[in-house]
């Protein structure tokens, strides 16, 4: 072949580097010729002297590199005819072709295919007959366009092929390449890569085998080298091309399927042993690891194994589903639109409902509790349902912990995570309501806030307007008036349940009762529905409604448990029973007693509207039992305040008669206390040592004194055998035991209190334990008079452990009695 403008290593730019193999003739030639440059060197620029005066396309230039490569030594060259193509421009400047034929040239980037960095499309069409030009020549694919070089290669390619064995190889190996697809370049790649590896034994085998297989073999493409080498040779590298052209296919076709996203299951630690210590080589951990069996923390991991155990695939050890936290992932696709829904944040009064809306003046509640106490569990308002504020609560708003509408305010201005709670949707309960955060046992939820309307508004409302609804959201509430969150607040949608999770309770705020949900005694979880008793009075019987909260405790039905199975019920039984009901309501309830002087339209309005009534009175109901305990608080308070001063007076006096007269000036002014006083003076000393204190001299006088003519004394003892209840008993009674009967305002009693508010049961004042007992004592006596002594007997030693159990020595006080008792009953029996 002619020589090319451009030696081997300057055909190549700076993207491809030359493997170069010298054999002996090179070197001869190189010592020939020293104007041949050093081959093996490559161009470094631009200004490489056979870049510069190269002729030759770059193109151009790689074919010559691969033929180049191919070409067999001088000597053993069978003449071939040159392409027209390939006729240099210039060969007086270029060493003859033949002196470099014995250059051996492999261009590793050539052959691996990584010196193609052209979209794989456009090597289909141009470049991969360019740099592949004598493989795909043979193929019969190859379109009549192929470029006159190329041709005219493989024809002289062709024509080369004089031994049989040759022909049948380069049969078979057009054969192969027939059976490429469009794709070849890429077999090729692959194929060239796995040769390439093996391109070094070759060439040693090739040198070793002489220089006539070197040259039939090399003349053939680079892939196909190897196979040339002998018959066996080739017959197995065919074998092994057909193979690797299957798994090519296989592999095309795994390529065409969309792949499969491999997601990665365990964390950054996954693997690491739990004993690895990063101080250490790994030879060293691998010792250690051997060494000794470190035990593994599964109940408490390290946080970078934490995650392990969620994604733990062992049977033996089954975990919980991981599951993203709430916060970070809202199971809601979006948020619930509802229709129809007006949203008010606070309560409005409509029509007459604010006219007639009395406001009571005395209804107030005062806590003096102390700011280590923050006005907790014991705080009188608390108990009573009264939001603390600067007028009844003397702590800040920072210390007082008792300000649960203010809370709520606070948080409304906050995000969702403050607001806490959103609407919902249930499988068949309609809409429903969700915490989105956790609530502390007894915290505030939520406001239930709407419309306050009358009665007759109500009624107007239900009959014209929520006719044919099937949710309505009255409820009742204070002053005979009516809540109407139909537009309200978000509470409006917490459904019932038998076992509910909050509680729907009245507060009364400055003054004025707001209801709002608060969370139950477990408190709530994030994401759990909330849900509260109805307590539902369904009026009528057609109003019951199916029950759907799947407790285990459910009654069946929103309200109380009917008689029947509502299932059992004709319409007709219903109606009857409705009607029964009414009737009842009107003949037998004292109310319709007392209404009798009603007119008859009106009554029968009154009577239609039983429902609205039993609302009424319901309500009435629970007001008056909040405004006994209020009162009874009161009574108390005023009576230990009372009781004190006595107590003060009387000390003061005697210790004035000691001659103390100077010191009690001093403090009597102290003494001298209001109800708040006394009441703020007995919390701050709750052990009642500071009250028993003040009050030892009077009762320690009491039994000492009785020889002495003290005119209270009499009184007293007078007293004493006289029970009495505590609302009746006198101011300045004062009996042993009354210490103990004195209705302080402690947290207990103040929590009783609360508790009959909160059932809505009348307040009762709780049974004077003492005057029980006396009174039971009168009754033993009475009975020994009636001859009853065994009961007596009985009753007396459960009225004697009564007493004991309050301090009381009913046996040291009366021995005769009881010794009398006792006889009687020995006597008797
Ligand atoms: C104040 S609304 C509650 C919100 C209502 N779920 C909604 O979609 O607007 C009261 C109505 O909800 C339904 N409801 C509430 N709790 C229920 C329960 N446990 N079982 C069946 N229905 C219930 C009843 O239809 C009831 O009249």
């Amino acid at each position: 072949m002619a020589a090319r403008s451009a030696s081997p290593t300057s055909t190549t730019s700076s993207t491809l580097s030359n493997i170069t193999v010298h054999t002996e003739k090179q070197v001869d030639v190189r010592a020939m010729s020293s104007a041949s440059p050093s081959i093996s060197t490559p161009p470094t620029s631009l200004d490489d002297e056979f870049s510069v005066l190269s002729d030759t396309t770059k193109a151009e230039q790689l074919l010559d590199v691969s033929e180049t490569t191919h070409a067999p030594p001088e000597a053993e060259q069978t003449p071939v005819p040159r392409p027209l193509s390939q006729v240099p421009s210039s060969e007086g400047r270029r060493p003859e072709r033949s002196s470099r034929k014995s250059v051996t040239t492999y261009n590793v980037q050539i052959l691996a295919g990584t010196a193609i960095h052209t979209p794989t499309k456009y090597l289909e069409k141009h470049h991969k007959n360019v740099l592949h030009g004598s493989l795909e020549s043979l193929a019969p694919q190859d379109s009549p366009a192929s470029t006159k070089k190329r041709v005219s290669r493989s024809r002289t390619s062709l024509a080369d092929v004089d031994d049989p064995v040759e022909e049948q190889l380069v049969a078979e190996t057009a054969q192969a390449a027939r059976r490429r697809t469009s794709s070849r370049v890429t077999d090729l790649r692959k194929e060239a890569l796995r040769n390439i590896s093996g391109v070094g034994q070759v060439l040693a085998n090739a040198l070793s085998d002489g220089k006539a297989l070197v040259q039939n073999g090399l003349r053939r493409t680079v892939p196909d080298a190897p196979r040339v080498l002998n018959a066996k040779r080739s017959r197995a590298a065919t074998e092994d091309e057909d193979d690797a052209d299957t798994s090519v296919a296989k592999e095309r076709s795994e390529e065409s399927k969309p792949k499969a996203k491999v997601w990665l299951r365990q964390g950054l630690y996954v693997g690491q042993h739990r004993d690895f210590d990063p101080r250490l080589s790994e030879s060293q951990n691998r010792a250690r690891k051997r060494a000794k069996k470190t035990r593994v923390d599964d109940v408490l991991p390290l946080p970078m194994f934490a995650a392990e155990r969620l994604f733990n695939e062992d049977p033996h050890h089954v975990f919980r589903d991981f599951k993203l936290p709430f916060d970070t992932y809202n199971p809601l696709p979006r948020k619930v639109k509802v229709d129809g829904w007006v949203k008010l944040n606070k309560n409005r009064f409509i029509g007459d409902a604010s006219a007639l809306w009395k406001r009571d003046k005395q209804d107030a509640s005062q806590c003096y509790c102390d700011p280590e106490d923050g006005c907790g569990e014991a705080c009188h308002n608390r108990i009573m349902a009264y939001e603390c504020d600067d007028t009844n609560c003397r702590l800040g708003t920072t210390q007082c912990g008792n300000r649960p509408f203010a809370e709520l305010k606070r948080r409304a201005k906050g995000n969702r995570y403050d607001y806490g709670v959103e609407v919902m949707d249930t499988v068949d309960r309609g809409y429903g309501v969700r915490a989105m955060r956790m609530f502390d046992p007894h915290q505030i939820i939520v406001e239930y806030a709407g419309e306050i309307i009358t009665q007759t508004e109500c009624e107007r409302r239900m009959k014209q307007v929520y006719k044919k609804d099937k949710c309505y959201y009255l409820m009742s509430f204070d002053n005979k008036m009516i809540i109407d969150a139909t537009r309200g607040t978000i509470a409006r949608f917490v459904n019932h349940s038998c076992e509910p999770n909050c509680e729907m309770i009245k507060w009364t705020v400055g003054g004025e009762p707001r209801m709002a949900l608060f969370a139950g005694r477990r408190g709530i979880m994030t994401g759990e529905e909330l849900t509260y008793d109805y307590n539902f009075d369904p009026f009528s019987q057609k109003n019951i409604q199916q029950c759907r909260c799947g407790t285990e405790s459910c009654r069946g039905v929103l309200g109380p448990k009917p008689k029947k199975p509502i299932e059992d019920r004709s319409f007709t039984s219903v109606i009857i029973a409705g009607t029964k009901r009414k009737l009842h309501d009107m003949m037998g309830s004292a109310r319709a007693k007392s209404e009798e002087q009603m007119s008859p339209k009106k009554r029968k309005m009154h009577d239609k509207n039983s429902a609205t009534t039993k609302a009424k009175n319901a309500n009435m109901q629970s007001e008056a039992a909040r405004e006994k305990a209020e009162r009874d608080a009161a009574e108390h308070s005023r009576q230990i305040a009372s009781r004190q001063t006595r107590a003060l007076k009387r000390s003061t006096v005697t210790k004035a008669r000691r001659g103390h007269v100077q010191h009690l000036r001093n403090r009597e002014p102290t003494m001298k206390s209001t109800r708040m006083t006394t009441v703020s003076f007995q919390r701050k000393v709750p052990k009642a040592g500071a009250l028993k204190a003040v009050k030892q001299p009077v009762r320690s006088r009491a039994p000492s004194q009785s020889t002495k003519s003290l005119p209270r004394k009499g009184k007293r003892n007078e007293r004493q055998s006289t029970p009495m209840t505590p609302t009746k008993r006198p101011p300045h009674s004062h009996t042993d035991s009354e210490e103990d009967l004195s209705p302080n305002i402690t947290p207990a009693s103040l929590r009783s209190a609360s508790r009959q508010v909160r059932t809505s049961s009348v307040a009762r004042a709780e049974p004077n334990t003492a005057s029980n007992a006396k009174a039971k004592h009168r009754q033993i006596q009475m009975m020994h008079k009636a001859g009853t002594n065994a009961s007596a007997e009985q009753q007396r030693r459960s009225m004697l452990s009564v007493s004991k159990s309050r301090g009381i020595d009913a046996d040291a006080k009366k021995p005769s009695h009881a010794l009398q008792g006792r006889t009687r009953v020995s006597r008797g029996s």
